[in-house]
């Protein structure tokens, strides 16, 4: 049967990317994304915006909700300092098993912890699974109707502290009318926008800084 389009991510990554180097297998991704067939990466424009929250915020402890085939992934680790762990949760598995291979390409896989599941299930037992007393960051990037659910779920399991910083991709495109609301209005947040587009095209789309005040 035909292959699909994360596998044929993978392929182009396996076939151009240097192995071993995570700058080369973004730069293959986005190059692929924009040449040959558009994948739903946060990309080159928003992924410049996540690197620089990612360096300001230097986190110990990191969360990502979807994984899709690891381009955010490899984009988050590849800054993150030696010691520190990112937990990335994928509900596709097809999804999950491209994400490992792009993943172990980067040589990456020892700052990198993937686990297939529903946030939903896994996020209460984050604690008992690896010993998370609070995560520094978090990247939202799963489904949109989840963003606002997850999050109250992340503060329900005491897993956000002052300070934690949430940023959400796709608020404007898609769209996560619901969360962006919820942060915008709530006084547990301090909240901005960064305009920007939808990965590889001229539409709006931004990424949404959040600060947990506790
Ligand atoms: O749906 C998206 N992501 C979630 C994928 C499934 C997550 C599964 N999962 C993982 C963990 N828990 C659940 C997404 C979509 C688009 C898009 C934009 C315009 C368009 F015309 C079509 C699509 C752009 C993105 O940047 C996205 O992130
Ligand atoms: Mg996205």
């Amino acid at each position: 049967t035909r292959s699909t389009r994360p596998q044929r991510l993978l392929r182009a990554v396996q076939k151009k990317a240097i192995k071993g180097d995570p700058q080369s297998v973004i730069s293959t991704i986005d190059y692929f994304c924009r040449h040959s067939e558009w994948a739903m990466n946060v990309g080159d424009e928003k992924g410049a915006i996540l690197d620089s929250v990612v360096c300001e915020v230097s986190p110990s402890t990191a969360l990502e909700l979807g994984t899709y085939c690891g381009y955010s992934t490899v984009r988050i680790a590849r800054l993150l300092p030696p010691g520190t762990k990112l937990i990335t949760l994928e509900f596709n598995p097809d999804y999950a098993a491209v994400a490992r291979q792009i993943i172990e390409y980067s040589g990456l896989q020892d700052k990198i912890c993937l686990v297939e599941g529903a946030s939903g299930d896994l996020i209460p037992k984050m604690q008992e699974l690896f010993g998370i007393k609070t995560f520094d960051f978090v990247f939202l990037d799963h489904w949109k109707d989840r963003y606002l659910p997850d999050i109250k779920l992340l503060e329900e399991c005491q897993l956000l502290r002052k300070g934690s910083i949430l940023l959400a991709d796709n608020v404007i495109c898609p769209g996560t009318p619901d969360y962006l609301e919820y942060v915008r209005n709530s006084p547990l947040y301090e909240s901005k926008y960064f305009k920007s587009h939808l990965e590889y095209t001229k539409v709006e789309d931004g990424l949404e800084k959040s600060v947990f005040l506790g």
